[in-house]
């Protein structure tokens, strides 16, 4: 079995390849880099490295790599003979690779390949959806027709941080032990792919956002509250009790949510933010605030983290007093090698946090969340 899996990065190699590999497929990463790509073609093999009190390494073998910059013929062969395609390669990037991809399923058309799924591995609600927008929107009506008989584009969750890597070893790749991945299989086409450790379930909405609702919620409150307050590391952040108490209000406010919309058991949620609270604490990760709160104009889009839950909970009446704190944290994050930053903070200069919301993620300036995010911006930028 053959699975194509874009990006070779911290998620592709960490977590996505592994779980692929250990169950039997052979991998093959797609990446733009081309020492990363040449480094994983001469090992065929590397390691992972699970950060727990126990020095644990898992061999991850059957692997190689091309080049999509360099080798488009033979990424587009791969795609067209893959037995699965996964990707993890960031949200805003799902276009770039969008047209080889394409390439490679019509290929896979002209020759009946027969069915395949692909699945994006992002972090943001229906993200293999998205790639199938991207996908079809160049193809003919009858290549449409077939994509939707014959490929699948399952949507997906994905949980195991991966923090920045410190390692010597160029293909290493340090994770967190815990890993959930969780896929849509209404979308899947022909036999369910047999991936290891895959839950399939029929609806994913309930599992992506508590996830992305939680996990990446509590995430990048406590990495741009402790950016502020001068902290490197997530676990140097969440130590500070002025952090902590600002990223569990916020969990529970999502918590209430979450709840309230999917029917989850309150006992089970307060269980699941409390592991979550333990990952982030790990004492053996160092994951630095600038990546958990990197791209901060995605993070402030309209469904994302912050303000998908915000908006969501005050049409059911919740009120989001400590996640308004954790948005205007947000606004504040100014990281200069940040190119998303950067602009972030040219628009703040320009219109204000309220004509910046309303020009990232189309709120009007006279939501009632916007006074809230206001009132925590002055605060911050006053540092009371
Ligand atoms: N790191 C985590 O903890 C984590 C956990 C869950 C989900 N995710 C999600 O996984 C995705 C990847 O995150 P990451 O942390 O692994 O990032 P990363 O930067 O480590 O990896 C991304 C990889 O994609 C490659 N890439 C960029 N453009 C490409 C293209 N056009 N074609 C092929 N490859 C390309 C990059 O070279 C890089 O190797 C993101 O959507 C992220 O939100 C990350
Ligand atoms: O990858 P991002 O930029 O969407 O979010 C940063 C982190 O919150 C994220 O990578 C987490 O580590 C991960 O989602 C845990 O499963």
């Amino acid at each position: 079995m053959l699975a194509v899996h874009f990006g070779a990065g911290n998620i592709g190699r960490g977590f996505i390849g592994a779980l692929l590999s250990r169950s039997g497929y052979e991998v093959c990463f797609v990446d733009i880099q081309g020492r990363l790509v040449e480094t994983i073609r001469e090992r065929r093999a590397y390691k992972v490295h699970l950060l727990e009190e126990e020095d644990n390494r898992i061999d991850v073998n059957h692997v190689t790599a091309l080049n999509s910059r360099t080798e488009p013929e033979r990424v587009i062969e791969a795609v067209a003979g893959a037995d699965l395609v996964t990707t993890a390669v960031g949200p805003s990037v799902l276009k770039s690779v969008a047209p080889i991809l394409t390439d490679g399923l019509c290929l896979r058309l002209e020759k009946d390949g027969g069915p395949l799924n692909v699945i994006a591995c992002e972090n943001m609600l229906g993200g293999s959806s998205l790639l199938k927008k991207l996908v079809t929107s160049e193809m003919t009506e009858e290549e449409c027709r077939e994509v939707d008989s014959l490929i699948g584009f399952p949507d997906a969750a994905v949980d195991r941080i991966v923090p920045e890597q410190k390692g010597t070893d160029r293909l290493e790749v340090a994770v967190e032990p815990f890993y959930e991945w969780v896929v849509d299989v209404r979308g899947v086409r022909g036999t369910v792919p047999p991936i290891q450790g895959v839950t399939y379930v029929k609806d994913l909405t309930p599992y992506i956002e508590r996830k992305l609702f939680t996990v990446n919620t509590g995430h990048a409150v406590c990495a741009y509250l402790g950016y502020i307050m001068g902290y490197g590391t997530v676990q140097e952040a969440i130590a500070d009790p002025s952090v902590s108490e600002t990223l569990r209000g916020a969990l529970e406010e999502t918590g209430e949510f979450l709840v309230q919309k999917h029917g989850f058991d309150p006992r089970d949620h307060q269980k699941y933010i409390e592991e979550i609270l333990n990952r982030f604490r790990n004492p053996h990760l160092k994951d630095p605030v600038t990546r958990v709160g990197r791209s901060p104009l995605r993070k402030l889009g309209r469904e994302d983290r912050l303000l998908g839950p915000a908006l969501q909970m005050m049409d059911r009446g919740i009120q989001p007093n400590h996640l308004a704190v954790g948005i205007a944290a947000a606004l504040c994050f100014d990281d200069p090698a940040d190119p998303e930053a950067v602009k972030l903070q040219r628009m703040i200069k320009r219109e204000g946090p309220a004509g910046t919301l309303q020009a990232i993620a189309g709120i009007a300036p006279e939501h009632p969340l916007v006074r809230r995010v206001r009132e925590g911006y002055r605060k911050l930028r006053q540092g009371t």
